[in-house]
């Protein structure tokens, strides 16, 4: 998939689907590196050894799926990924410009004979549309529940995959689309914008108590935001999604009488106040893995419906193979009760709703829709779940970012000796002080990230941590700027 995702429209990159579906284990990502590295000349050789050291038959078909997202220079760089898969025998098929959990569909689809579904973009786009109108169909209408969405695309192929399902819905759900190409891919707009800002796109008519969702630039995240009576700015992030969800399916589990176990996996970036209200609140046991959606992923398949989601709103649910089975088994299973039936046909009906191979934005919404639809509520109600304690994430210049290494999920620094020792010092001055850093794994900076009961204390515990970082880990560049100036 060739795609920088939510970054600037002049960087470009590639995500990399392994045939399950899932992203490209660690060791291939070295070697992957290795080969980006590599000259013209020395490529062969690099190649030919690779074979050698895994015993690979290179002699065996090969199959690419290929796609990309709107960016100029994708276009090219596909023609370099076809002329590379030719070159070496390997035969491709070119999706074009899909989202990223689009590709991994097809990949998934075709590589368990079509069981998961039809590896096409019709096949798709009918599953979920399909699934989700049914969901409809079974549910009587609550009228607190508004069936409209304004939908921010990033300029990216997510607001032209959303044109293509909207027409599946048909009117099942109102979306209006805005930043659907005409503007910079991901300028002041996007999924990412708005989480890191904490503030709404441009080019979107912003109006109280309307429903707005905000996707990145290969819509593989997706947030939700809208204006409360006192006209103030409510972000819905990827952990109030998890946590809609989560409580939604717990519900459903226990309903369904099935014994199935539910857990939900977040990283360190997680809002206190969710990992609070997860535990305490839904009572649905919480994991914290590092940051890496392939981190998430993987946990969340220890359980039999593993829900995770980054704070930044890439996320999904993933159901063991004993847990599809049982949920399609048991449908018509004559001892049930009505009631029971009832829930487990919703849980199946989900099931395909959800792209389970990764996070898909447009999925996501059309989950999210569900759940408040089957609630009745208003995205208000689901605001009301729980408050998100402030919070603010700061970037810091280093020589080299991997002198800090970390422990416990990220949310510990090991080296250098001194750093966690002096954040230590400063999240003890703030109630509800939360701070971690870590080296970014995308970009050449160390994150900081720090939450307190005020913006005011969020914003002046991100600024002393940032700048403990700057002398502590061999700052560059500018100091650290407070961010309350
Ligand atoms: C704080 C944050 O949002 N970090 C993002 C970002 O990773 P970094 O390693 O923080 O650069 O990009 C990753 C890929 O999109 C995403 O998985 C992750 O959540
Ligand atoms: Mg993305």
């Amino acid at each position: 998939m060739i795609t920088a995702s939510h970054n600037p429209v002049v960087d470009n990159g590639v995500k990399l689907v392994d045939p399950k579906g899932d992203m490209l284990a660690h060791e291939w990502e070295l070697l992957a590196t290795e080969l980006a590295n590599a000259s013209d000349e020395e490529l062969d050789g690099m190649v030919q050894g690779m074979v050698k050291k895994f015993a690979s038959d290179s002699d065996a078909p090969a199959l690419v799926f290929i796609g990309r997202d709107t960016r100029p220079s994708s276009e090219s760089l596909m023609d370099a990924v076809v002329m590379g898969v030719e070159k070496m025998g390997g035969t491709f098929k070119n999706f074009g410009i899909v989202s990223t959990p689009q590709l991994h569909y097809f990949v998934v689809s075709h590589n368990t004979n079509g069981a998961y579904g039809e590896p096409t973009e019709a096949g798709y786009f009918k599953k979920m549309s399909d699934a989700f109108k049914k969901f409809r169909e079974i549910h009587p209408l609550n009228e607190k529940y508004a069936n409209q969405v304004i939908f921010d695309g990033a300029n990216g192929v997510g607001a032209h995959k959303m044109k293509v399902m909207k027409t599946y819905l048909e009117d099942s759900l109102k979306v209006e689309i805005f930043n659907s190409g005409e503007g910079e891919l991901n300028y002041m707009c996007g999924a990412d914008y708005v989480k890191v800002g904490q503030r709404p796109p441009d080019n979107v008519p912003l109006e109280r108590g309307v429903k707005y969702a905000t996707v990145d630039g290969d819509a593989d995240r997706v947030l939700y935001f809208f204006y409360d009576d006192s006209n103030t700015f409510c972000m819905l992030d990827g952990d109030k999604i998890a946590t809609l969800i989560a409580g939604y399916f717990k519900e459903l589990v226990s309903e369904s009488g099935l014994a199935l176990n539910l857990g939900l996996v977040q990283t360190a970036y997680a809002n206190g106040s969710s990992t609070h209200y997860i535990s305490e609140n839904l009572k649905v046991p919480v994991a914290c893995v590092p940051t890496g959606v392939k981190h998430l992923h993987h946990k969340a398949t220890n359980f039999d419906i593993g829900i995770y989601f980054e704070a930044n709103g890439h996320g999904t649910v993933v159901f063991s193979d004993i847990a599809t089975l049982k949920i399609r088994n048991s449908q018509n299973d004559t001892s049930m009760t009505d009631k029971q039936i009832m829930a487990i046909k919703k849980l199946a009906i989900l099931c395909d709703i959800i792209n389970q191979t990764v996070g898909d934005a447009i999925s996501d919404i059309l989950l999210v829709e569900s759940i408040l639809y089957a609630r009745g509520w208003s995205i208000e109600d689901w605001n009301k779940s729980y408050t998100d304690l402030p919070n603010r994430q700061l970037k810091v210049q280093v020589k080299d970012r991997n002198v800090i290494s970390t422990t416990d999920a990220e949310r510990r620094c090991q080296t250098p000796s001194e750093l966690q020792d002096e954040i230590d010092a400063a999240i003890a001055k703030y109630k509800f002080g939360r701070s971690f850093v870590r080296p970014s794994g995308t970009e050449d900076v160390i994150r900081v990230y720090a939450e307190a009961e005020s913006q005011y204390s969020a914003d002046m515990l991100a600024y002393e941590v940032a700048v403990i970082v700057y002398n502590l880990a061999g700052g560059v560049g500018d100091k650290p700027r407070n961010p309350r100036c």
